[in-house]
């Protein structure tokens, strides 16, 4: 069984991004959402995503950006993959995607009566929009598009779409273990369950957190033929 990926978002601060990598996550993200309290620069961003070491992947988070304002950005940020978190259309994403020369996670923002036929249409749409589409991010809907530390419910999340999913919304160390066992996604994706305050991330909670996913996947490893009850 592989392990859950992990990435850490909304970093601001060279120390956390230090303690984000030291605890082992794979992913970091920046967030280029002016009316973010976690938006960076693609300048400041550039020079956080300097102290990162190979392999682990920086990624840039777009609300409803132009793809010229995409491409700019990554000429100046040196990120990796982008992650669209607004109402952009597929063809949108698909067309910022090919003038930043990157690949891109798309969001889908939950709600209480989303349908799993609904989550796997829109996961088909996207990977018939672009050959760039990398995979889908399941966060919760709120107003101001993401990091809002609030959950939704897994159950909705069809069992076979959960395996290549990313899980976001309201993951902390209290449920990331339960998370990760229940749903079993290929990534999950934090930020306000890891932060003292919105952009400043706290080291102890960061390294529990990722301990917590690892627990998860410790009990996988012991019973390969776990099935996801969702
Ligand atoms: O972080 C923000 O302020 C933000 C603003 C607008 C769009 C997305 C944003 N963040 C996305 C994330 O940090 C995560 O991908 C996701 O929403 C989970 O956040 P959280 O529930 O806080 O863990």
């Amino acid at each position: 069984m592989p392990r859950t990926r992990i990435k850490i978002c909304g970093l601001t601060r060279e120390e956390d991004v230090q303690a984000a990598v030291a605890a082992g996550a794979d992913a970091v993200g920046f967030v280029f959402y002016e009316k973010s309290p976690r938006y960076v620069t693609p300048a400041r961003a550039a020079e956080l995503i300097a102290l990162l070491p190979p392999y682990v992947t920086p990624v840039g988070l777009f609300v409803n950006h132009t793809a010229q304002q995409v491409a700019d950005t990554v000429a100046v940020a040196p990120i990796s993959l982008l992650q669209f978190h607004g109402d952009e259309t597929a063809q949108q994403c698909a067309e910022a995607a090919r003038a930043a020369g990157r690949a891109f996670v798309r969001v889908f923002r939950v709600k209480p009566d989303t349908s799993g036929a609904e989550l796997l249409e829109y996961e088909r749409l996207c990977r018939a929009s672009s050959g760039l589409f990398s995979g889908l991010l399941l966060d919760t809907f709120v107003d101001a598009y993401g990091g809002a530390g609030k959950v939704f419910d897994w159950s909705l999340i069809p069992k076979d779409l959960a395996h290549r999913a990313v899980l976001s919304g309201g993951l902390s160390v209290q449920n990331v273990t339960g998370a990760v066992a229940s749903v079993r996604p290929y990534a999950v994706d934090v930020s306000s369950g890891v932060e003292r305050a919105k952009g400043i991330k706290d080291a102890r909670l960061i390294a529990e957190f990722i301990r917590g996913v690892r627990a998860a996947d410790a009990t996988f490893e012991k019973d390969p033929h776990h099935e996801n009850p969702g």
